[in-house]
């Protein structure tokens, strides 16, 4: 049945089954929430158990999120968000309703939310969590074999690409790790939390505690500039494909002292030829090792200092698909605390879209910052708890380290808060 008929066929059938007015009413409200995405919180306090603690899935930077059980059947996840946003009831059901366009098998999809009397999100559930907890707190990470770990690649790139270039509002997610890819019952990835600041503006008065992005996935641009584009998420992609290759976490990396971080190792083996010494030993029985080489250039391609230098989603998606070709020679990685050098010739065509603000906010948010102010990030197996912020002043910029109890601040942000008052929220891309 296509999706007028059925629509169709709610609307008729409860005239046909339901005499009395009031019901008829109360189920043409049903279908009509039905149809724009809206659950009530009754129904997602019963699906959770009344968000009992069993149910929980975890704790993100907005709040907890519960599994739950739809009366059809449906198994969910409903994210809660915590109530320090003042954004009103309508805006968040705007910006949820068009959230809920977003659409494509690698992107988690929402199906739908509740505003009041608390502000819910409502995932599909994604049976095998993130990926964080398989590849870096599972004793059964040898689920994932290679095959598995190159079509997550490819999966989250091509996830990245709708969110770039496809999709209706072209979205930069600002928070591409581990734990926002999700693994499905057929290992298919899903990426998470994409556009979550569009449903959770910050207020100005708490811009300075606006999560923006976890520590060992910021682009150092991002970080040191608040220069925000399309290759800061191009940057965290890179991370996690080398996460995926070598099992270790970018942000712990501890395996060679003369190495700041697994960035810095991969480059370094990958100078000397000896790239495929970072592949998890696990791997080496399923791994097809041209592909796995390939996806290590990649992976340094994207991580790269320069943005300019950084492929674009697209060029990713050709290179990882394509059965041959030579592959660019990347640069150094770049990471918060190195300084990075533009090229000087013309910008090219992908590396420009979509760097929105980024030339107004480098002056007034952190020139002292870009003179190399590294505290907080450089050796960062020796920061990974560290929380860096900038004033909302955009004054004190970065060289604040501090550890925050707070979990929503655990980890280690920086807020650009000339360039985005609003925090994380995710950028319309210009066109
Ligand atoms: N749709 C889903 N299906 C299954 N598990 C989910 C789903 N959404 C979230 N989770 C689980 O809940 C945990 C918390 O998710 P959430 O996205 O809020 O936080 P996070 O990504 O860990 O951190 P942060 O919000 O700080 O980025 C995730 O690690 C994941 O394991």
């Amino acid at each position: 049945m296509t999706k007028s008929n059925s629509f169709f066929h709610n609307l008729v059938k409860p005239f046909k089954f339901n005499p009395t007015k009031e019901t008829q009413e109360e189920e043409l409200e049903k279908i009509a929430a039905q149809e724009q995405k809206i659950f009530s919180f009754q129904t997602l306090v019963a699906a959770t158990k009344k968000f009992h603690p069993d149910n929980k899935l975890g704790q993100g930077g907005y709040g907890p999120v519960f599994k739950g059980k739809l009366e059809d059947g449906r198994e969910i996840a409903v994210k809660k968000l915590s109530q320090s946003s003042s954004q009103g009831k309508k805006e968040f059901i705007n910006e949820a309703k068009l959230l809920a366009r977003v659409q494509h098998r690698n992107v988690v999809n929402l199906l739908g939310f509740c505003g009041n009397p608390e502000k819910l999100l409502v995932y599909e559930y994604i049976v095998h969590e993130s990926l964080d907890k398989l590849l870096f707190k599972s004793a059964n990470r040898e689920i994932l074999d290679w095959k598995r770990r190159y079509d997550i690649i490819l999966g989250v790139a091509r996830g990245l690409l709708y969110l770039h270039e496809d999709s209706h509002d072209r979205i930069i997610h600002r928070d591409i790790k581990a734990s926002n890819i999700l693994l499905d019952d057929k290992w298919i990835p899903k990426i998470a939390d994409f556009g979550m600041a569009r449903l959770y503006p910050e207020d100005q008065s708490h811009v300075n505690t606006r999560v923006a992005g976890t520590n060992g996935y910021m682009a150092p641009e991002y970080v040191m500039h608040g220069n925000l584009s399309v290759k800061a998420d191009v940057y965290s992609f890179g991370v996690v494909v080398l996460e995926l290759i070598s099992g270790q976490k970018n942000s712990a990396f501890n395996l060679d002292p003369e190495c700041q971080n697994l960035l810095d190792w991969a480059y370094k083996l990958y100078k000397k030829g000896k790239s495929l010494e970072i592949l998890e030993s696990s791997l080496a029985s399923s791994a097809d090792l041209d592909q796995v080489s390939a996806c290590i250039q990649i992976g340094l391609l994207c991580t790269q200092s320069d943005p300019q230098q950084r492929p674009t989603m697209r060029r990713v998606v050709v290179m990882l698909t394509r059965k041959s070709g030579a592959l660019d020679e990347p640069s150094r990685p770049g990471y918060p605390g190195t300084r990075y050098r533009r090229s000087r010739g013309p910008a090219t065509s992908s590396s420009t879209a979509g760097t929105s603000g980024a030339s107004s906010s480098q002056s007034s948010t952190i020139t002292t910052v870009a003179t190399g102010s590294t505290s907080g990030f450089v050796g960062s197996h020796s920061h990974s708890s560290t929380t860096t912020t900038a004033a909302a002043t955009g004054t004190a910029a970065l060289g604040g380290s501090r550890s925050v109890p707070d979990r929503k601040l655990e980890r280690p942000v920086f807020v650009c808060s000339t360039s985005d008052p609003h925090g994380k929220r995710p950028m319309k891309i210009q066109d």
